[in-house]
């Protein structure tokens, strides 16, 4: 297994080495070829300095799951093997020999509309790009979307502060028994009928549920690690939710777990990214969604965060955050040319769109405390054809031997 060595250029100061080993190398972590993902570590040794370390498991996947990001690696094989084992019996389906009851096709396509007016009324520029999928992926992505708003609104939502950890509990077996052919409701209707259609495993939802829980009763996060598994539970379970449903382009030689690598560094990126452009709110809910560790090393306290000045030392933190973030982006890029044409220009659009608040962030001086990031109607329009443009490029023999 091979060591790359990459610089990455830091402001005025020399270039600082990016180390990226494979699996078996030591010490050092990142997702490489779709051998398993990673999370990466930040130690600012002086100012303007960063060193992106990326450790590598000691050993296999096979061992107990001890280290957040072996426990989420699991998790892509999981859902990786059953995508593998869904595609070997398609020949074979029987979905099309299911018989409906009378009457259940209406209620379902109603169920569908609703998942497509809340996907439209809440993330609109992603609902359009659900509009170029055929008909069965948009209808499942707009009830993935609307299942993961509802466990997100629960400690999110306005009856937020009256939720329980029982309550989550109580969600959490609807969705077990949705993923039974029990729905509940109208909306768990939609995702059941989605999850026997497609090969969604349960994990992720699980997990997103678990997120909520971690968000009830934690508020600081000690270093990345910490983190890393927060933004897997709220986000990166997104990106594996979607990817079954997306799709695979059936000309892509790139391994099915590298897909999902991808999927979830969107994910990650994406939390990331809303973590760094959300400071100050979540700072008034009382809430540091930044690593600890990393604050101390650059010589920054929860009261900074509170009092919320742009110094030095913030904009300094600030700058290997958004890196990291960033390389969390890059790594998603290797995977969007993977999945089938039509989920392209959507998933494309969404990066895009989501890494110019980053850029947005550095134009604001980094003050996330009193400003919100966004991306202008401009440069949202200009991002489209763009994503679109990049859409057009699929898998290819060299970029799968990339992966
Ligand atoms: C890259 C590959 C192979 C596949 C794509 C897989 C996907 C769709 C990944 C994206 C995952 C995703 C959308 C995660 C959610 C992340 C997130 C932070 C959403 C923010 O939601 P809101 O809080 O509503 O955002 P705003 O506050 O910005 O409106």
């Amino acid at each position: 297994d091979t060591t790359k060595s990459i610089f990455v250029s830091n402001t005025a100061a020399a270039p600082l080495p990016l180390l990226i080993r494979n699996s078996s190398s030591s010490n050092c972590r990142l997702l490489i070829k779709g051998k398993r993902i990673s999370r990466c570590t930040i130690n600012n040794a002086a100012a303007g300095e960063v060193l992106v370390g990326i450790e590598s498991p000691s050993s296999s996947s096979l061992q107990p799951t001890s280290s957040p990001e072996q426990k989420v690696y699991n998790v892509v094989l999981k859902q990786a093997a059953l995508v593998q084992k869904k595609q070997s019996t398609t020949t074979t389906s029987t979905e099309d020999l299911d018989m409906p009851i009378p009457g259940t096709l209406t209620l379902l396509n109603e169920a569908y509309d609703r998942c497509r007016e809340v996907c439209a009324e809440y993330a609109k520029t992603f609902y359009l790009g659900t509009l170029l999928m055929t008909q069965e992926r948009r209808k499942a992505i707009w009830a993935i979307y609307v299942w993961c708003r509802r466990t997100d609104e629960l400690v999110d939502g306005p009856n937020a502060s009256h939720i329980t950890p029982m309550a989550l509990d109580r969600w959490e077996s609807r969705l077990e028994d949705l993923f039974q052919g029990r729905p509940y409701d109208m909306l768990d209707a939609a995702l059941s009928d989605t999850v026997g259609k497609f090969p969604v495993d349960i994990q992720p939802f699980k997990d997103m549920i678990e997120g909520m829980r971690l968000d009830l009763k934690k508020s600081r996060y000690k270093n990345f690690d910490e983190l890393y598994l927060y933004c897997y539970y709220v986000a990166g379970t997104v990106g594996l939710m979607s990817v079954p449903v997306m799709g695979i382009a059936p000309e892509s030689q790139a391994t099915t777990e590298s897909v999902y690598n991808a999927a979830l560094s969107l994910g990650i990126a994406n939390q990331l990214t809303n973590i760094l452009r959300d400071v100050g709110e979540d700072a008034r809910r009382g809430r540091v969604y930044l690593p600890q560790d990393e604050l101390a090393q650059a010589g920054l306290s929860d009261e900074d965060i509170f009092a919320g000045k742009v110094t030095d030392k913030w904009r300094n933190f600030m700058k290997n955050q958004i890196k990291r973030a960033r390389m969390f982006f890059d790594e998603a890029e290797k995977g969007v040319t993977q999945l089938s044409s039509a989920s392209r220009w959507p998933v494309w659009a969404s990066l895009l769109l989501y890494r110019q608040i980053l850029d947005e962030i550095e134009a604001n001086d980094y003050d996330s405390f009193t400003k919100r990031a966004y991306v202008s109607k401009a440069n949202k329009i200009t991002a489209l054809p763009l994503a679109y443009a990049r859409s057009l490029i699929g898998p290819s023999k060299i970029s799968s031997k990339v992966l």
